[in-house]
């Protein structure tokens, strides 16, 4: 669990994959994003697809920051072998760390077995050259659906499960800790994205909840925001 009393500014930025998502993201704004990232020591800079991963990796180079990019974002509904070009290209793109979506449908089917295929297919290809990150996008599964995913993250050896892309609504503190139940002594670990308004509030609360990572546009605000939080007794 992160201490967040005790953390430095620079361990902080280590806890925040900054993202540039939006579907009309111009290069600007990708340059931008990933100045940020940097300015902030995150642990990764993300695109929505890997269209962008040879702007970042210029705009990374030298640092340790982690090269990200989606897997069929935002839908994850994509058939497997149209993912699998995706793991293929953004990895030899030059990406580091891949989130993939699941395809949401077929989990809410109970069709785990398109859910482990993926899941597998994923490790196969991602799993020695990049960080491994799964997006359930929860608002739209129960529960229990929850849980089953997760089960098959664990068992796939993924390196994260994550909540949401942060296009839809974002996870409930319940969901979250569904997650954290069904994948406790698992090794996986949690990240959270979806934190939409208050932000800082929000991704402190699911840090504070155990969540390792929290994926968003807004690392700079929310980091910005630590001195105050800790002063008034919130950290
Ligand atoms: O990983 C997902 C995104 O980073 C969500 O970012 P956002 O909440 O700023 O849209």
């Amino acid at each position: 669990m992160v201490d967040l009393a005790h953390i430095s500014k620079k361990e902080l930025g280590k806890l925040f994959d900054h993202s540039v998502l939006p579907k009309n993201a111009c290069e600007r704004e990708i340059r931008e994003g990933c100045r940020t990232a940097r300015a902030y020591n995150c642990a990764a800079f993300y695109s929505a697809t890997s269209y962008w991963t040879p702007v970042v990796r210029e705009e990374l180079a030298g640092s340790d920051l982690l090269i990200g990019t989606g897997i069929d974002f935002p839908f994850g509904a994509s058939p497997l072998p149209v993912k699998i070009a995706q793991m293929e290209e953004a990895l030899r793109a030059g990406c580091n760390t891949l989130d993939l979506i699941i395809n949401v449908g077929a989990a809410r089917d109970g069709r785990y077995d398109v859910t482990k295929a993926e899941l597998d297919a994923f490790k196969r290809i991602a799993g020695k050259d990049a960080l491994t990150k799964v997006i359930l996008e929860v608002c739209f599964l129960t529960d229990e659906e929850i849980t089953r995913v997760c089960g098959l993250i664990a068992e796939a050896g993924l390196d994260y499960a994550k909540t949401s892309t942060g296009q839809y609504e974002g996870p409930s503190m319940d969901q979250f800790l569904v997650m954290k139940k069904a994948l406790t002594g698992t090794g996986v670990r949690l990240k959270v994205a979806g934190v939409k308004f208050p932000r800082p509030q929000n991704a402190y609360a699911f840090i504070k909840a155990g969540a390792e990572l929290i994926g968003t546009r807004a690392s700079g605000q929310i980091i910005d925001a630590y001195d105050q939080m800790k002063e008034i007794g919130l950290l």
